[in-house]
Order: C-alpha cells, then structure tokens, then sequence
C-alpha cells in the first residue's frame, strides 16, 4: 500500500485528505508543521508528501529541500493559493513533482498524486522503453505522455528540429521558459531514436542536493560515505544505451561539471569511493531556462562542457509568444482531463477562449494543463465557462496607471495591438531601468537575448 504524509497546519485539510486518501485505498498521515514532519520523515518509510507552502515554520521550499535530502526519490506535491503560481513553479524546479490551486479539490489531487506515483515507479524501475503494440497505437484515448505539436510557425520548426536531430547520437541543449516542454521535446528526441528500446532517464539538476549530486550521477561504493550501505548505480550507468535527460543543468556546482566533462569525453564513469572504471554509451539531451551562454561568459557555466553538450541547440517559446498553440494544447489538456475525471466536457466558452489568448501564462503549458484540469472538474455543463477559471487569469493584476500609460486613453484596436503595447512598454522600461544593459534587461523580463533583440527589431526600439 503507498503511503502518503500530508504537512498542513489547518487540521481540518488533514482530516479531509486523510479520510479521502485512506478511503482510496492509500495509508494517509498527517503532521501539522514542518519540523514534526521531517523528524516524521527521519523515522517513517514514505512514498508522497503533499504538503502547504506556507507552514508556521518553514515555506515549502524549505521543506522541499530537507525532504530530498532525506530521500531523492519521495514526491513532494505542493499547495499554494492561484496567485503564488511563481512561487509554485520555483518550487518546480527545486524538485517538487507538481503543485495544486487552493481550494483544494480532492479528486482533483487524486489525479496528481496518482501520476506523481507513476513518474516515481518508471523512474525507479528505468523501464526498457517497449514500442506500443498497432493495437495499442490505434487506441482512441489520448495519453498523459503523448507529444503534441502546435500549429505555431516556433513549434513547426521545434518538431522538423526533433525529426531532424533524433536519428543522429547528437548532445542537445533544450533552453525555454519553465512548463514549455523541455522534458517533452527530451521524450520525443529518445523515443523516434534507435536507443528509443533502451531506458530515458531523467535528472533534475536543480532537485539533486549538493551532498548527493555526484553519487545520484555517478553512483557510489559501499562505504563511500555515512549512509552508502551498498553499492548504487548512478544514472549514467542506469541511462546506459538510452538518453540521459539533465534538467537545469546550470544547477551543477562546478566540481560535478568537471566530473562530467571526463564522462562526456571519455566514456567512462567512476562511482563516487570507487578505483574502477565502466564504460557507458548514452546520449545526453539537456534542459535549462536560463541562457547558458551568458552563465558560460559569468565563469559559472565551464565553457568546455558548454560546446560538449551544445551540438544542437532547441529554443522552446513562451506560450504568451504562441497564442496559435493554446487552443491546440488546450483542446489536449482537456481529453486528458475528461479520461482522469470521468468526464465528458466538450469544449470552452467564447470568453474562456479569448481569456487565454490573452493571459500571460507564467507557468506556460503546465500551467494551461492545471486551469484546465481544474475547469474540467469545476465544470457542469458541456462548455467550460468564465466562471470555472482562477480569477487570476480573469483579471491579472495589472496597475490601472500601467494601463493608462499603455494605451494613452486611446480604445486598443485589437487584443493582439494591446499585448504588443505591454511587451514595448515593459521592454522600454527595463532598458531604462538597466542603463540599455541587453542582458540585465533580457534577465529580468525572463527572455533570452535573442528573443529580445527580436521583439526591439519588431516594435521598432533603438538597440
Ligand atoms: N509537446 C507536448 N505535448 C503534450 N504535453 C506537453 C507538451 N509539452 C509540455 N506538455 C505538458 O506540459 C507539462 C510541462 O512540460 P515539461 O515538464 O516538459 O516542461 P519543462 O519545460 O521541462 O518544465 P521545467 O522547466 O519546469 O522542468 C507536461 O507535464 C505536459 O503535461
């Protein structure tokens, strides 16, 4: 039976999932802040952790943190209130499986907490990918892990780069925002490539703690350190023959860089306390959402390492940069919905439609998954409405004064005319803001360089 340990200070949550998970079938506990939960942690065997951001004690970063030093392979689902979505999607990328919107919605948390225990299962097995048999190919249902392809002009070419590169043992460096598909674009390179039957091992270099980095990439020797009680694998060896997928490699402290590099080049890996050397056949795919290059100029990225692994190279566009895409994605996202939930929802409203051509989306396409997910179960009529969204997406908290100095009391003649205002406007107060420094400005509106130098060209400011 899974165990799960909920970590929330308002007892009533705890009562309720603790009831619902125990009457799925599950073996539920609960602890009321983070430190009883650790030193719960430290003593009990567990396979999944939900737990609210904000405890008494400690964020849910923080716990985060302390729960994968514990153990690597415990998922962590994190509840936060719609307005932290940023703040849910560091957690992301510190690790976390997947997050959850107050209000809670336990079926909805069922779907979530069901797919983190498959992610953990095929992580720890590392399955021999099987190719499905025509039977199974020809089935109607759509599935969790099916790659879709936009329409968009970026994701046409994103798909002729995948066909192009996946034949070949190529490195590929996949940069784009975070909840774009790098991951995705990873899955879809291993599985049309000849290792497509060997293992797709995934990392996440962001999540792995400093102590253990090394023997989760390289494995250890019994005895290595305090706590090496037996030999492990590290996933070069557990990934041999298939495709080594490391996301946010720019997390990789410079020491694990450098024992990467000897990897890369020589074919040979050593585990951590050990004289012996293995030699491993694997393809590397990696993923960041910060531009590498410019850590490679700071001296935080090795240079070397950086030309390795960028043979090929695959930006993944913002979704706002690919309104055309959301209602392909979006019409994915909800027969995925509708299988998980038992539903039959066919559509979205006319107002729903337009809200997301033109929300932002922070957290790109997972974020569209989760709203939609959310809408899916909300809904109880065959049309997801207005009324099933965040309100955050309805009204993104945008200053009047902004709006005001956007259009100059002038009516906008289009949605898409309003969209391009706010991206000039933003991108000339940055510029001022940053002294005209490209990079600071590309920074901190979370695009690369090029992007910006793009979006200069197209709204016409001086460089
Ligand atoms: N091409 C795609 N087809 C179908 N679903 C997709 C696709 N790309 C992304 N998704 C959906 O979006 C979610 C986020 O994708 P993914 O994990 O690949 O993003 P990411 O860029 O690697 O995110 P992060 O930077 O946070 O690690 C996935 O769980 C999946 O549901």
């Amino acid at each position: 039976m899974k165990r799960i340990l909920i970590v929330d200070d308002e007892p009533d949550i705890c009562l309720l999932l603790k009831k619902y998970f125990t009457k799925k079938g599950y073996e539920a506990y609960s602890q009321p802040n983070g430190e009883d939960a650790i030193k719960w942690l430290k003593a009990n065997e567990v396979d999944l952790v939900i737990c609210d951001f904000k405890l008494p004690d400690y964020t849910g970063l923080e716990i985060l943190q302390k729960i994968k030093i514990i153990r690597t392979d415990i998922q962590v689902i994190i509840i936060t209130g719609y307005s932290d979505v940023r703040i849910a999607v560091d957690a992301l990328k510190k690790g976390a499986y997947d997050y959850v919107t107050k209000p809670l919605y336990p079926d909805e948390i069922l779907v979530t907490v069901e797919q983190a225990l498959h992610a953990k299962q095929e992580q720890t097995n590392t399955p021999t990918r099987q190719k499905p048999s025509n039977k199974e190919t020809k089935k109607s249902t759509v599935s969790p892990t099916d790659y879709i392809s936009g329409t968009s002009h970026q994701a046409q070419a994103v798909m002729k780069h995948i066909d192009l590169i996946a034949a070949t043992d190529m490195s590929v460096v996949i940069e784009g925002e975070t909840g774009t598909g790098k991951e995705y674009v990873a899955k879809a390179i291993h599985e049309r490539s000849h290792r497509d039957q060997k293992p797709f091992v995934a990392v996440d270099c962001g999540a792995l703690p400093k102590e253990l980095a090394a023997s989760e990439l390289f494995g250890h020797v019994k005895g290595a350190f305090t706590g090496a009680i037996q030999d492990k694998k590290g996933c070069f060896e557990r990934a041999n023959g298939g495709t080594l997928f490391l996301d946010e490699i720019g997390n990789l402290s410079y020491e694990n860089q450098l024992n990467m590099l000897r990897v890369l080049q020589e074919r040979v890996v050593r585990k951590v306390g050990g004289a012996e050397e293995k030699a491993v056949d694997v393809r590397v795919l990696v993923a960041t959402n910060e531009n590498l290059r410019e850590k490679v100029k700071s001296g935080q990225f090795r240079e070397d390492i950086y030309f390795r692994l960028n043979e090929f190279k695959i930006e993944l566009s913002a979704l706002r940069e690919r309104p055309d895409d959301i209602e392909v994605f979006a019409q994915h996202f909800l027969s995925l919905a509708n299988q998980q939930l038992n539903k039959e929802v066919k559509g979205f409203s006319q107002d729903v439609v337009q809200t997301f051509r033109t929300y932002s989306w922070p957290g790109n396409l997972r974020e569209l998954k989760n709203v939609i997910k959310r809408g899916v179960l909300l809904c109880t009529s065959d049309r997801i409405g207005a009324d099933c969204l965040p309100q955050e997406i309805l009204t993104p908290s945008v200053h009047d004064e902004n709006m005001d100095m956007i259009f100059n009391d002038s009516i906008p003649s289009s949605l898409k005319a309003v969209t391009e205002q706010a991206e000039k406007q933003a991108i000339l107060l940055v510029l001022e803001k940053t002294n005209k420094n490209k990079s600071k400005t590309a920074e901190l509106l979370g695009v690369d360089r090029k992007t910006l130098y793009n979006k200069m060209r197209a709204y016409d400011i001086e460089a």
